[in-house]
Protein backbone atom coordinates (compact mmCIF):
# COMPACT_ATOMS: atom_id res chain seq x y z
CA UNK A 1 0.00 0.00 0.00
CA UNK A 2 1.17 3.29 -1.15
CA UNK A 3 1.20 5.54 2.05
CA UNK A 4 1.82 9.33 2.40
CA UNK A 5 0.79 12.29 4.59
CA UNK A 6 -0.64 15.78 4.33
CA UNK A 7 2.09 18.76 4.31
CA UNK A 8 1.26 21.76 5.59
CA UNK A 9 2.43 25.48 5.41
CA UNK A 10 3.85 27.00 7.85
CA UNK A 11 0.62 29.59 7.91
CA UNK A 12 -1.64 26.50 7.64
CA UNK A 13 -0.31 25.45 10.66
CA UNK A 14 -0.32 28.47 12.59
CA UNK A 15 -4.29 28.87 11.26
CA UNK A 16 -5.11 25.74 12.66
CA UNK A 17 -3.32 26.19 16.25
CA UNK A 18 -4.60 29.58 16.63
CA UNK A 19 -8.47 27.98 15.36
CA UNK A 20 -7.62 25.18 18.53
CA UNK A 21 -6.92 27.73 20.97
CA UNK A 22 -9.99 30.08 19.59
CA UNK A 23 -12.45 27.34 19.91
CA UNK A 24 -11.50 27.08 24.16
CA UNK A 25 -11.08 23.34 24.13
CA UNK A 26 -7.32 23.57 24.63
CA UNK A 27 -4.33 26.51 25.83
CA UNK A 28 -1.49 27.47 24.27
CA UNK A 29 0.16 26.52 26.92
CA UNK A 30 -1.50 22.93 26.81
CA UNK A 31 -0.12 22.82 23.05
CA UNK A 32 3.00 23.53 24.34
CA UNK A 33 3.47 21.22 27.30
CA UNK A 34 2.07 18.59 24.62
CA UNK A 35 4.89 19.67 21.85
CA UNK A 36 7.68 19.52 24.59
CA UNK A 37 6.13 16.11 25.86
CA UNK A 38 6.96 14.76 22.75
CA UNK A 39 10.42 15.61 22.36
CA UNK A 40 11.36 14.93 25.49
CA UNK A 41 9.18 11.36 25.04
CA UNK A 42 11.82 10.75 22.00
CA UNK A 43 15.31 11.48 23.94
CA UNK A 44 14.16 9.03 26.06
CA UNK A 45 13.40 6.77 23.47
CA UNK A 46 17.04 7.73 21.82
CA UNK A 47 19.04 7.95 25.11
CA UNK A 48 16.89 5.28 27.90
CA UNK A 49 19.75 6.14 30.08
CA UNK A 50 19.57 9.80 31.49
CA UNK A 51 22.97 11.76 30.66
CA UNK A 52 23.74 15.85 30.02
CA UNK A 53 21.56 17.73 27.78
CA UNK A 54 22.10 21.12 26.47
CA UNK A 55 18.84 23.36 25.34
CA UNK A 56 18.67 26.26 23.36
CA UNK A 57 15.76 28.28 23.69
CA UNK A 58 14.79 30.90 21.58
CA UNK A 59 13.29 34.07 22.26
CA UNK A 60 9.60 32.59 21.08
CA UNK A 61 7.06 29.68 21.56
CA UNK A 62 9.94 27.25 19.91
CA UNK A 63 12.02 28.27 22.70
CA UNK A 64 8.81 27.34 25.16
CA UNK A 65 8.74 24.40 23.80
CA UNK A 66 12.36 23.49 24.88
CA UNK A 67 11.70 25.02 28.48
CA UNK A 68 9.23 22.11 28.25
CA UNK A 69 11.75 19.49 26.92
CA UNK A 70 14.08 21.17 30.09
CA UNK A 71 12.03 20.54 33.04
CA UNK A 72 10.61 16.83 31.45
CA UNK A 73 13.95 15.67 31.02
CA UNK A 74 15.55 16.88 34.54
CA UNK A 75 12.66 15.49 36.08
CA UNK A 76 13.53 11.96 34.35
CA UNK A 77 16.53 12.39 35.62
CA UNK A 78 18.98 13.95 33.36
CA UNK A 79 21.82 16.16 33.93
CA UNK A 80 20.30 19.60 32.61
CA UNK A 81 21.89 23.11 31.16
CA UNK A 82 19.57 25.72 29.90
CA UNK A 83 20.62 28.87 27.53
CA UNK A 84 18.31 31.43 26.87
CA UNK A 85 17.43 34.67 25.48
CA UNK A 86 16.91 37.51 27.79
CA UNK A 87 13.30 38.77 25.96
CA UNK A 88 10.16 38.69 27.20
CA UNK A 89 8.28 36.22 25.14
CA UNK A 90 4.83 35.63 25.07
CA UNK A 91 2.83 34.28 27.96
CA UNK A 92 2.56 30.56 27.46
CA UNK A 93 6.80 31.05 26.45
CA UNK A 94 7.09 32.85 29.65
CA UNK A 95 5.39 30.61 31.76
CA UNK A 96 7.44 27.73 30.63
CA UNK A 97 10.15 29.66 31.25
CA UNK A 98 9.04 31.20 34.67
CA UNK A 99 8.32 27.12 35.83
CA UNK A 100 12.30 26.20 34.42
CA UNK A 101 13.52 28.96 36.31
CA UNK A 102 11.79 27.81 39.34
CA UNK A 103 14.19 24.18 38.89
CA UNK A 104 17.05 25.43 37.75
CA UNK A 105 19.40 28.28 36.00
CA UNK A 106 19.35 29.84 32.06
CA UNK A 107 22.85 31.03 31.23
CA UNK A 108 22.81 33.43 28.00
CA UNK A 109 22.06 31.80 24.81
CA UNK A 110 25.81 33.26 23.53
CA UNK A 111 28.79 31.23 21.41
CA UNK A 112 30.81 31.85 24.80
CA UNK A 113 27.55 30.26 26.51
CA UNK A 114 27.55 27.43 24.63
CA UNK A 115 30.91 26.55 24.84
CA UNK A 116 31.46 27.75 28.38
CA UNK A 117 29.89 24.28 30.02
CA UNK A 118 30.14 21.04 29.59
CA UNK A 119 30.13 18.56 26.37
CA UNK A 120 26.54 17.08 27.00
CA UNK A 121 25.34 13.82 25.45
CA UNK A 122 21.94 15.80 23.08
CA UNK A 123 21.43 19.39 22.33
CA UNK A 124 18.08 20.21 21.94
CA UNK A 125 17.85 23.08 19.27
CA UNK A 126 14.91 25.13 20.31
CA UNK A 127 15.71 28.60 19.22
CA UNK A 128 13.63 29.22 16.20
CA UNK A 129 10.73 27.47 14.53
CA UNK A 130 7.84 28.59 12.31
CA UNK A 131 8.27 31.96 13.90
CA UNK A 132 11.55 32.69 11.57
CA UNK A 133 11.02 35.70 9.89
CA UNK A 134 14.25 36.28 8.57
CA UNK A 135 17.68 34.62 8.19
CA UNK A 136 19.41 34.72 11.40
CA UNK A 137 22.26 36.89 11.69
CA UNK A 138 24.87 37.73 14.38
CA UNK A 139 25.13 35.58 17.66
CA UNK A 140 22.89 33.26 16.69
CA UNK A 141 24.22 32.73 13.24
CA UNK A 142 27.00 31.92 14.88
CA UNK A 143 25.47 29.01 17.38
CA UNK A 144 23.58 27.75 14.56
CA UNK A 145 27.14 27.16 12.58
CA UNK A 146 28.30 25.88 15.47
CA UNK A 147 25.99 23.15 16.05
CA UNK A 148 24.81 22.57 12.28
CA UNK A 149 28.57 22.15 11.37
CA UNK A 150 31.75 22.39 12.26
CA UNK A 151 32.76 24.57 14.88
CA UNK A 152 36.06 26.99 15.83
CA UNK A 153 36.67 24.07 17.84
CA UNK A 154 36.64 21.55 15.01
CA UNK A 155 33.99 19.34 17.22
CA UNK A 156 30.90 18.25 16.11
CA UNK A 157 27.92 18.98 17.67
CA UNK A 158 25.70 18.26 14.74
CA UNK A 159 24.96 13.95 15.66
CA UNK A 160 23.57 14.63 18.89
CA UNK A 161 21.11 17.73 17.87
CA UNK A 162 17.19 16.90 18.53
CA UNK A 163 15.45 20.46 16.82
CA UNK A 164 12.67 20.86 18.24
CA UNK A 165 9.78 21.72 14.86
CA UNK A 166 12.95 22.34 12.88
CA UNK A 167 16.36 22.97 12.30
CA UNK A 168 16.95 26.73 13.69
CA UNK A 169 17.51 29.02 10.86
CA UNK A 170 15.64 26.69 8.31
CA UNK A 171 12.82 27.91 6.58
CA UNK A 172 9.94 25.81 6.88
CA UNK A 173 8.03 26.81 3.83
CA UNK A 174 11.34 26.59 1.16
CA UNK A 175 13.64 24.46 2.70
CA UNK A 176 16.20 27.25 2.83
CA UNK A 177 18.74 28.54 5.69
CA UNK A 178 21.46 30.78 3.92
CA UNK A 179 22.42 31.27 7.68
CA UNK A 180 23.11 27.57 8.19
CA UNK A 181 26.69 25.87 6.79
CA UNK A 182 27.11 26.60 3.02
CA UNK A 183 26.83 23.74 0.68
CA UNK A 184 25.28 20.13 0.84
CA UNK A 185 29.06 18.38 1.17
CA UNK A 186 29.51 19.29 4.19
CA UNK A 187 26.23 18.65 5.95
CA UNK A 188 28.58 14.97 6.94
CA UNK A 189 27.11 14.89 10.15
CA UNK A 190 23.37 16.19 10.71
CA UNK A 191 21.20 17.06 13.55
CA UNK A 192 20.35 13.23 14.52
CA UNK A 193 16.34 13.78 15.07
CA UNK A 194 13.76 16.24 14.35
CA UNK A 195 10.31 16.29 16.16
CA UNK A 196 7.89 18.75 14.02
CA UNK A 197 4.69 18.50 15.34
CA UNK A 198 0.62 17.51 13.78
CA UNK A 199 2.17 17.54 9.62
CA UNK A 200 5.76 17.83 7.97
CA UNK A 201 6.02 21.14 6.43
CA UNK A 202 7.74 21.74 3.03
CA UNK A 203 10.94 22.71 4.24
CA UNK A 204 11.58 19.62 5.88
CA UNK A 205 11.11 17.81 3.01
CA UNK A 206 12.93 19.95 0.09
CA UNK A 207 16.11 22.33 -0.31
CA UNK A 208 18.33 21.80 2.87
CA UNK A 209 15.66 20.27 5.00
CA UNK A 210 16.49 16.73 4.71
CA UNK A 211 19.91 16.91 4.87
CA UNK A 212 19.63 19.39 8.36
CA UNK A 213 16.40 17.32 9.62
CA UNK A 214 18.28 13.98 9.96
CA UNK A 215 15.45 11.25 10.98
CA UNK A 216 12.23 13.18 10.88
CA UNK A 217 9.49 12.59 13.29
CA UNK A 218 5.98 13.52 13.06
CA UNK A 219 4.34 13.92 16.28
CA UNK A 220 0.92 14.15 17.19
CA UNK A 221 -0.40 17.25 19.49
CA UNK A 222 -3.89 16.57 19.56
CA UNK A 223 -4.84 18.98 16.39
CA UNK A 224 -6.84 16.68 14.09
CA UNK A 225 -10.45 18.02 14.56
CA UNK A 226 -9.34 21.77 14.05
CA UNK A 227 -7.22 21.03 10.93
CA UNK A 228 -10.51 19.38 9.30
CA UNK A 229 -12.24 22.40 10.36
CA UNK A 230 -10.17 24.65 9.44
CA UNK A 231 -9.81 23.77 5.84
CA UNK A 232 -13.56 23.23 5.50
CA UNK A 233 -14.36 26.63 6.30
CA UNK A 234 -12.54 27.99 3.20
CA UNK A 235 -15.48 26.84 1.56
CA UNK A 236 -13.59 25.36 -1.36
CA UNK A 237 -11.50 22.13 -2.03
CA UNK A 238 -7.87 22.94 -0.75
CA UNK A 239 -5.38 22.36 -2.81
CA UNK A 240 -3.26 20.28 -1.02
CA UNK A 241 0.10 19.18 -1.03
CA UNK A 242 1.17 15.49 0.12
CA UNK A 243 4.25 13.63 0.80
CA UNK A 244 4.91 10.33 -0.44
CA UNK A 245 7.49 8.72 1.28
CA UNK A 246 7.03 5.21 2.57
CA UNK A 247 9.66 5.78 5.21
CA UNK A 248 7.90 8.66 6.39
CA UNK A 249 7.51 8.32 10.56
CA UNK A 250 4.23 10.03 10.70
CA UNK A 251 1.33 9.31 13.67
CA UNK A 252 -1.53 6.74 11.96
CA UNK A 253 -4.27 9.90 11.82
CA UNK A 254 -1.84 11.88 9.60
CA UNK A 255 -1.54 9.09 6.94
CA UNK A 256 -3.29 9.15 3.88
CA UNK A 257 -3.30 5.48 2.25
CA UNK A 258 -3.51 6.72 -1.55
CA UNK A 259 -5.58 3.93 -3.90
CA UNK A 260 -3.48 3.59 -6.61
CA UNK A 261 -1.56 0.68 -5.97
CA UNK A 262 -5.08 -1.31 -6.23
CA UNK A 263 -4.39 -0.95 -9.64
CA UNK A 264 -1.17 -2.16 -10.50
CA UNK A 265 -1.98 -5.67 -9.87
CA UNK A 266 -4.27 -6.98 -12.27
CA UNK A 267 -7.86 -7.76 -12.11
CA UNK A 268 -8.77 -11.51 -11.37
CA UNK A 269 -12.14 -11.52 -12.54
CA UNK A 270 -12.37 -8.59 -15.10
CA UNK A 271 -11.97 -10.35 -18.40
CA UNK A 272 -9.08 -7.72 -19.85
CA UNK A 273 -6.62 -8.18 -22.71
CA UNK A 274 -3.62 -6.36 -23.83
CA UNK A 275 -5.36 -3.17 -25.41
CA UNK A 276 -7.06 -3.03 -21.66
CA UNK A 277 -3.60 -1.91 -20.44
CA UNK A 278 -3.00 0.03 -22.79
CA UNK A 279 -0.64 0.53 -25.56
CA UNK A 280 2.52 3.50 -25.44
CA UNK A 281 4.06 4.78 -28.34
CA UNK A 282 8.03 5.47 -27.45
CA UNK A 283 9.40 7.92 -30.05
CA UNK A 284 13.39 7.16 -30.65
CA UNK A 285 15.80 8.94 -32.77
CA UNK A 286 17.63 8.38 -35.85
CA UNK A 287 21.27 6.53 -35.60
CA UNK A 288 23.41 6.65 -33.04
CA UNK A 289 21.34 7.90 -30.10
CA UNK A 290 22.28 5.20 -27.90
CA UNK A 291 20.22 3.44 -25.70
CA UNK A 292 18.16 6.07 -24.39
CA UNK A 293 14.47 5.45 -25.56
CA UNK A 294 15.00 1.44 -25.31
CA UNK A 295 15.52 1.62 -21.46
CA UNK A 296 12.51 3.97 -21.52
CA UNK A 297 10.24 1.82 -23.36
CA UNK A 298 11.37 -1.50 -21.35
CA UNK A 299 10.33 0.52 -18.74
CA UNK A 300 6.99 1.03 -20.08
CA UNK A 301 6.67 -2.53 -20.51
CA UNK A 302 8.03 -3.62 -17.14
CA UNK A 303 5.48 -1.17 -15.34
CA UNK A 304 2.62 -3.27 -17.38
CA UNK A 305 1.24 -1.11 -20.50
CA UNK A 306 -0.05 -3.59 -22.44
CA UNK A 307 1.86 -3.22 -25.87
CA UNK A 308 4.94 -0.78 -26.33
CA UNK A 309 6.15 0.41 -29.67
CA UNK A 310 9.32 1.67 -30.06
CA UNK A 311 9.72 4.21 -33.13
CA UNK A 312 12.66 5.45 -34.41
CA UNK A 313 13.31 6.43 -38.30
CA UNK A 314 13.82 3.62 -40.99
CA UNK A 315 17.56 4.10 -40.89
CA UNK A 316 18.09 3.49 -36.98
CA UNK A 317 15.63 0.58 -36.98
CA UNK A 318 18.69 -2.26 -36.69
CA UNK A 319 20.00 -0.41 -33.70
CA UNK A 320 16.38 -1.15 -31.82
CA UNK A 321 16.63 -4.63 -32.49
CA UNK A 322 17.90 -6.12 -29.27
CA UNK A 323 15.92 -7.68 -26.68
CA UNK A 324 13.44 -7.53 -25.50
CA UNK A 325 11.37 -9.38 -27.91
CA UNK A 326 7.75 -8.25 -25.95
CA UNK A 327 8.49 -4.39 -27.84
CA UNK A 328 7.27 -3.76 -30.83
CA UNK A 329 9.06 -2.11 -33.36
CA UNK A 330 7.78 0.26 -36.24
CA UNK A 331 9.43 3.22 -38.46
CA UNK A 332 8.36 6.21 -37.83
CA UNK A 333 10.05 8.60 -40.26
CA UNK A 334 8.34 12.20 -39.96
CA UNK A 335 5.40 14.15 -38.43
CA UNK A 336 3.23 12.73 -41.40
CA UNK A 337 4.10 8.92 -40.26
CA UNK A 338 3.46 9.70 -36.83
CA UNK A 339 0.13 11.58 -37.76
CA UNK A 340 -0.52 7.94 -39.38
CA UNK A 341 0.57 5.84 -36.83
CA UNK A 342 -1.88 8.12 -34.37
CA UNK A 343 -5.11 7.03 -36.35
CA UNK A 344 -4.91 3.82 -33.48
CA UNK A 345 -6.84 5.82 -31.50
CA UNK A 346 -5.65 2.46 -29.04
CA UNK A 347 -2.31 4.54 -28.75
CA UNK A 348 -3.11 6.11 -25.81
CA UNK A 349 0.47 7.45 -24.28
CA UNK A 350 3.76 8.60 -25.73
CA UNK A 351 7.07 8.79 -24.73
CA UNK A 352 9.25 11.37 -26.53
CA UNK A 353 12.40 13.33 -25.86
CA UNK A 354 15.21 10.29 -24.11
CA UNK A 355 17.57 9.94 -27.14
CA UNK A 356 15.98 11.94 -29.45
CA UNK A 357 17.39 14.47 -31.01
CA UNK A 358 15.94 18.14 -30.61
CA UNK A 359 15.08 18.37 -34.47
CA UNK A 360 12.90 15.53 -34.57
CA UNK A 361 11.52 15.81 -31.01
CA UNK A 362 10.23 19.39 -32.20
CA UNK A 363 9.26 18.21 -35.61
CA UNK A 364 6.92 15.16 -33.95
CA UNK A 365 5.67 17.00 -30.77
CA UNK A 366 3.85 19.69 -33.37
CA UNK A 367 1.82 16.62 -34.30
CA UNK A 368 1.45 14.75 -31.13
CA UNK A 369 0.71 17.61 -28.46
CA UNK A 370 -2.74 18.19 -30.90
CA UNK A 371 -3.82 15.02 -30.22
CA UNK A 372 -4.25 15.63 -26.78
CA UNK A 373 -2.47 12.12 -25.81
CA UNK A 374 -0.74 11.67 -22.63
CA UNK A 375 2.47 12.23 -23.27
CA UNK A 376 5.78 12.64 -21.38
CA UNK A 377 8.11 15.18 -22.32
CA UNK A 378 11.97 14.39 -21.19
CA UNK A 379 15.23 15.24 -22.39
CA UNK A 380 15.52 16.62 -25.91
CA UNK A 381 11.68 16.96 -26.17
CA UNK A 382 12.04 19.92 -23.21
CA UNK A 383 15.07 21.41 -24.87
CA UNK A 384 12.60 21.48 -28.15
CA UNK A 385 10.03 22.91 -25.69
CA UNK A 386 12.42 25.89 -24.53
CA UNK A 387 13.39 26.99 -27.68
CA UNK A 388 9.61 27.04 -29.64
CA UNK A 389 6.83 29.34 -27.75
CA UNK A 390 4.35 27.85 -30.13
CA UNK A 391 4.95 24.49 -28.72
CA UNK A 392 4.57 25.29 -25.17
CA UNK A 393 1.35 26.59 -25.76
CA UNK A 394 0.20 23.47 -27.44
CA UNK A 395 0.66 21.57 -24.08
CA UNK A 396 -2.14 20.02 -22.29
CA UNK A 397 -3.51 18.43 -18.96
CA UNK A 398 -2.49 14.95 -19.95
CA UNK A 399 0.98 16.40 -20.24
CA UNK A 400 4.00 15.54 -17.91
CA UNK A 401 7.75 17.34 -18.24
CA UNK A 402 10.10 16.06 -16.80
CA UNK A 403 12.97 18.28 -16.14
CA UNK A 404 16.14 18.17 -14.12
CA UNK A 405 17.23 21.70 -12.43
CA UNK A 406 18.84 22.64 -15.45
CA UNK A 407 15.78 22.11 -18.15
CA UNK A 408 14.09 23.53 -15.63
CA UNK A 409 16.21 26.73 -16.02
CA UNK A 410 15.59 26.79 -20.15
CA UNK A 411 11.65 26.44 -19.92
CA UNK A 412 11.42 28.65 -17.01
CA UNK A 413 14.55 30.92 -16.58
CA UNK A 414 12.78 33.31 -14.45
CA UNK A 415 11.41 30.85 -12.04
CA UNK A 416 14.62 29.25 -11.64
CA UNK A 417 16.47 32.84 -11.06
CA UNK A 418 13.43 33.22 -7.96
CA UNK A 419 14.41 29.94 -6.57
CA UNK A 420 18.23 30.74 -6.94
CA UNK A 421 17.75 33.95 -5.44
CA UNK A 422 18.94 34.32 -1.45
CA UNK A 423 15.88 34.83 0.42
CA UNK A 424 15.93 38.34 2.80
CA UNK A 425 12.44 37.15 4.14
CA UNK A 426 10.55 34.16 4.81
CA UNK A 427 9.14 32.67 3.50
CA UNK A 428 11.40 32.36 0.59
CA UNK A 429 10.68 31.18 -2.76
CA UNK A 430 11.08 27.75 -2.97
CA UNK A 431 11.51 24.72 -5.59
CA UNK A 432 7.85 23.41 -4.77
CA UNK A 433 6.66 27.49 -5.51
CA UNK A 434 7.72 27.48 -8.90
CA UNK A 435 6.93 23.53 -9.87
CA UNK A 436 3.52 24.48 -8.97
CA UNK A 437 4.07 28.01 -11.14
CA UNK A 438 5.19 26.48 -13.82
CA UNK A 439 2.61 24.25 -14.19
CA UNK A 440 -0.05 26.52 -13.63
CA UNK A 441 1.76 28.79 -16.67
CA UNK A 442 2.01 25.73 -18.77
CA UNK A 443 -1.10 23.95 -18.02
CA UNK A 444 0.68 20.22 -17.76
CA UNK A 445 2.09 18.35 -14.55
CA UNK A 446 5.69 19.30 -14.12
CA UNK A 447 7.72 16.78 -12.19
CA UNK A 448 10.85 18.64 -11.52
CA UNK A 449 13.53 15.97 -10.63
CA UNK A 450 15.98 16.08 -7.78
CA UNK A 451 16.92 14.15 -4.64
CA UNK A 452 13.44 16.34 -3.73
CA UNK A 453 11.44 15.03 -6.58
CA UNK A 454 8.35 17.95 -6.84
CA UNK A 455 5.56 16.84 -8.73
CA UNK A 456 2.85 19.65 -9.51
CA UNK A 457 -0.50 19.90 -11.44
CA UNK A 458 -1.82 22.83 -13.30
CA UNK A 459 -4.72 22.82 -10.59
CA UNK A 460 -1.92 23.63 -7.66
CA UNK A 461 -2.17 19.85 -5.92
CA UNK A 462 1.77 18.98 -5.40
CA UNK A 463 2.89 15.28 -4.57
CA UNK A 464 6.75 15.82 -2.79
CA UNK A 465 9.24 12.78 -3.02
CA UNK A 466 12.42 12.63 -0.95
CA UNK A 467 15.37 10.42 -2.22
CA UNK A 468 18.19 11.47 -0.16
CA UNK A 469 18.52 8.34 0.89
CA UNK A 470 19.30 6.87 -2.31
CA UNK A 471 22.84 9.09 -4.01
CA UNK A 472 22.46 6.02 -6.22
CA UNK A 473 19.93 6.49 -8.32
CA UNK A 474 22.03 10.11 -9.72
CA UNK A 475 23.08 7.72 -12.59
CA UNK A 476 23.27 7.98 -16.16
CA UNK A 477 19.75 6.63 -17.87
CA UNK A 478 17.90 7.10 -14.92
CA UNK A 479 15.42 9.70 -16.03
CA UNK A 480 14.92 7.86 -19.29
CA UNK A 481 13.45 5.40 -17.12
CA UNK A 482 11.79 7.21 -14.89
CA UNK A 483 10.23 8.39 -18.30
CA UNK A 484 9.32 5.33 -19.55
CA UNK A 485 7.95 4.10 -16.19
CA UNK A 486 5.15 7.05 -15.73
CA UNK A 487 4.61 6.92 -19.99
CA UNK A 488 3.33 3.11 -18.97
CA UNK A 489 1.56 4.40 -15.97
CA UNK A 490 -0.60 6.55 -18.38
CA UNK A 491 -1.14 4.36 -20.86
CA UNK A 492 -2.58 2.28 -17.82
CA UNK A 493 -5.53 4.71 -17.46
CA UNK A 494 -3.56 6.52 -14.28
CA UNK A 495 -4.41 10.24 -14.36
CA UNK A 496 -1.25 12.53 -15.23
CA UNK A 497 -0.84 13.98 -11.22
CA UNK A 498 -1.08 10.23 -10.20
CA UNK A 499 1.43 8.24 -12.98
CA UNK A 500 3.74 11.34 -12.69
CA UNK A 501 3.86 10.39 -8.10
CA UNK A 502 3.44 6.66 -8.67
CA UNK A 503 5.92 6.73 -11.71
CA UNK A 504 8.69 8.68 -9.18
CA UNK A 505 8.10 6.35 -6.09
CA UNK A 506 8.27 3.01 -7.82
CA UNK A 507 11.63 4.44 -9.67
CA UNK A 508 13.39 4.97 -6.10
CA UNK A 509 11.77 1.92 -4.49
CA UNK A 510 13.46 0.30 -7.66
CA UNK A 511 16.74 1.98 -6.67
CA UNK A 512 16.45 1.18 -2.92
CA UNK A 513 15.87 -2.62 -3.22
CA UNK A 514 18.93 -3.09 -5.96
CA UNK A 515 21.37 -0.58 -3.73
CA UNK A 516 24.58 1.00 -4.42
CA UNK A 517 26.12 -0.43 -7.86
CA UNK A 518 22.98 0.97 -9.52
CA UNK A 519 22.98 1.32 -13.40
CA UNK A 520 20.25 2.60 -15.02
CA UNK A 521 19.24 -0.55 -17.00
CA UNK A 522 18.90 -2.50 -13.35
CA UNK A 523 16.13 -0.46 -12.42
CA UNK A 524 13.67 -2.07 -14.66
CA UNK A 525 13.98 -5.43 -13.60
CA UNK A 526 13.74 -4.48 -10.12
CA UNK A 527 10.01 -3.16 -10.65
CA UNK A 528 8.48 -6.79 -10.39
CA UNK A 529 9.18 -6.96 -7.05
CA UNK A 530 8.61 -3.67 -6.34
CA UNK A 531 4.84 -4.34 -7.54
CA UNK A 532 4.79 -7.15 -5.03
CA UNK A 533 5.21 -5.23 -1.95
CA UNK A 534 3.28 -2.49 -3.18
CA UNK A 535 0.47 -4.77 -4.04
N1 LIG B 1 1.42 28.35 18.27
C1 LIG B 1 1.20 27.26 18.98
O1 LIG B 1 0.14 27.04 19.44
C2 LIG B 1 2.26 26.27 19.20
C3 LIG B 1 3.52 26.57 18.82
N2 LIG B 1 4.50 25.75 19.10
C4 LIG B 1 5.88 26.12 18.87
O2 LIG B 1 5.96 27.48 18.55
C5 LIG B 1 6.77 27.66 17.40
C6 LIG B 1 6.39 28.93 16.75
O3 LIG B 1 6.50 29.93 17.72
P1 LIG B 1 6.62 31.47 17.38
O4 LIG B 1 5.59 31.85 16.41
O5 LIG B 1 6.64 32.17 18.66
O6 LIG B 1 8.00 31.57 16.63
P2 LIG B 1 9.48 31.11 16.96
O7 LIG B 1 9.59 30.62 18.35
O8 LIG B 1 9.89 30.24 15.87
O9 LIG B 1 10.31 32.46 16.83
C7 LIG B 1 9.69 33.69 16.89
C8 LIG B 1 10.54 34.73 17.56
O10 LIG B 1 11.78 34.87 16.94
C9 LIG B 1 11.92 36.18 16.42
N3 LIG B 1 12.65 36.06 15.18
C10 LIG B 1 12.21 35.58 13.98
N4 LIG B 1 13.22 35.54 13.08
C11 LIG B 1 14.32 35.98 13.74
C12 LIG B 1 15.67 36.17 13.37
N5 LIG B 1 16.09 35.88 12.14
N6 LIG B 1 16.53 36.63 14.27
C13 LIG B 1 16.14 36.91 15.51
N7 LIG B 1 14.85 36.77 15.94
C14 LIG B 1 13.97 36.31 15.07
C15 LIG B 1 10.54 36.71 16.30
O11 LIG B 1 10.52 38.10 16.34
C16 LIG B 1 9.88 36.07 17.51
O12 LIG B 1 10.21 36.76 18.68
C17 LIG B 1 6.57 26.40 16.61
O13 LIG B 1 7.63 26.16 15.73
C18 LIG B 1 6.50 25.39 17.72
O14 LIG B 1 7.79 25.00 18.09
C19 LIG B 1 4.27 24.57 19.93
O15 LIG B 1 4.45 25.01 21.24
C20 LIG B 1 2.93 23.99 19.75
C21 LIG B 1 1.88 25.02 19.89
K1 LIG C 1 14.09 24.62 16.37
Amino acid sequence: MLTGTEVLTTAQMRAIESAAMASGQVTGLELMERAGRAVAGHIRLRWPKAGCVTVLCGPGNNGGDGYVVARLLHRAGWRVRVLGTENMPGPDAAEMKQRWAEIGGIGPLTERGLQGGPESDVYVDAIFGTGLTRPPEGEIASILARIFGRGGDGAYHCSRVVAVDCPSGLCMDSGKAPALPPGRGTFDSPARLTVAFDSPKPGHLIGLGPMLCGELIVADIGLIQWRERNLASRGRRPVRLEAIWPRFDIPDARRIEFSLTDRLGKHPFASQHKYSHGHALVLAGGPAKGGAARLSARAALRIGAGLVTLAPPQDALPEYSSPPDALMRRALDDGDALRGALDDTRINAACIGPGCGIDRAAALLAVLLPTGRGTVLDADALTALSQDPGLMAALHGRCILTPHGGEFARLFPDLAEKVEATPSQWPAYSKLDAAREAAARCGAVVLLKGPDTVIAAPDGRARIHSAFDIPWLATAGAGDVLAGIITGLLARGFQPLDAASLGTLIHAQAARLFGPGLIADDLSEMIPQVLRDLA
